[in-house]
């Protein structure tokens, strides 16, 4: 791919494992291909599409845990696939569970998730991936209808279908991860798994049995009320993207709406939850 970007360094300080959040920001305000390293991400956007008022969005994210910095250089040719080829390992969830490029050996875990994530989030190597992963094994999904919001790059939607979920459907407001799911899923030879572009605006009538959404505390709290609106008597909803310390708040709004708190999950600060109707 040749064509004029700009590389963006963004230091997160002190370095704490954000990064993943800083992503999904960047991502909705339109940067494309993301490399995380020590200190924070690299992330390109197109130079035409940039605007100084992306920057004060990614402000926004500063808390008093860390702040974020940020550098900026024009670049003529960026080949995303070497560097993502230089930069995601495979990983192994719970023995039983891989997610790899397709340029890794095929493991002998009993599943097998092949994702090429380019600039997508969901690559299983952020915690919150992991979990929600850790989630879906543990729990009985065959024949339940299946609804995965902020689907990424589909990893937890093919998972589900894996486990035997049907119907799946997989829905992100970002248009680079709409398409990449509709790779990924393709790639993996499930069942049809239906993939929408966009929010919670286009839940209607219809009810899943479990709705799993990877997201962030704010988008969460938001859109939680649409999501348990759909959500089917005795269903479950696994949320992830925010950390132990906000459980007190995501656990209130749940309760509000009639959900019962199951099981939580931690790892490296951050935490995924199963509620119940
Ligand atoms: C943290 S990533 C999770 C990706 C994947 N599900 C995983 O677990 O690895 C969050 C995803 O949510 C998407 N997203 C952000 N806001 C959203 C919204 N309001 N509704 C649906 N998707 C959203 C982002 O584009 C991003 O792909």
């Amino acid at each position: 791919m040749a064509s004029n970007y700009l590389e963006f360094q963004f230091k997160i300080h002190p370095p704490v494992p954000a990064s993943e959040i800083l992503i999904a920001e960047l991502g909705s305000l339109g940067f494309e291909s993301f490399v995380e390293n020590e200190d924070g991400v690299t992330a390109y956007i197109l130079k035409e599409e940039f605007n100084e008022n992306m920057l004060t969005e990614v402000r926004i994210l500063d808390s008093d845990e860390f702040k974020i910095s940020y550098s900026s250089s024009e670049i003529q040719q960026v080949n995303w696939n070497e560097e993502w080829e230089k930069n995601f390992q495979p990983i192994v969830v719970d023995d039983i569970c891989s997610v790899r490029a397709p340029f890794h050996p095929k493991p002998e875990t009993e599943f097998d998730i092949v994702i090429e994530p380019k600039m997508s989030f969901g690559t299983g190597h952020h915690a919150t991936t992991h979990m929600m992963i850790q989630f879906i094994l543990k729990n009985e999904w065959k024949g339940k209808s299946v609804l995965d919001m902020g689907c990424g790059t589909g990893v937890l939607a093919i998972l589900s279908s894996q486990k035997g979920a049907n119907p799946v459907e997989a829905i992100d407001i970002d248009n680079w991860c709409y398409l990449n799911s509709l790779e990924n899923i393709e790639r993996n030879n499930v069942p049809e798994i239906s993939v929408k572009e966009g929010g919670a605006e286009l839940l209607g009538e219809k009810k899943y049995d479990v709705i799993i959404a990877n997201i962030n505390r704010n988008i969460l709290l938001n859109d939680m009320q649409k999501y348990v609106s759909v959500l089917q008597p005795d269903g479950d909803l696994y949320l992830s993207g925010f950390y132990k310390e906000d459980i007190p708040i995501i656990q209130e709004a749940c309760e509000k709406l009639g959900l019962k708190f199951q099981e939580n999950l931690e790892k490296d600060k951050w935490v995924a939850v199963k509620f119940s109707l």
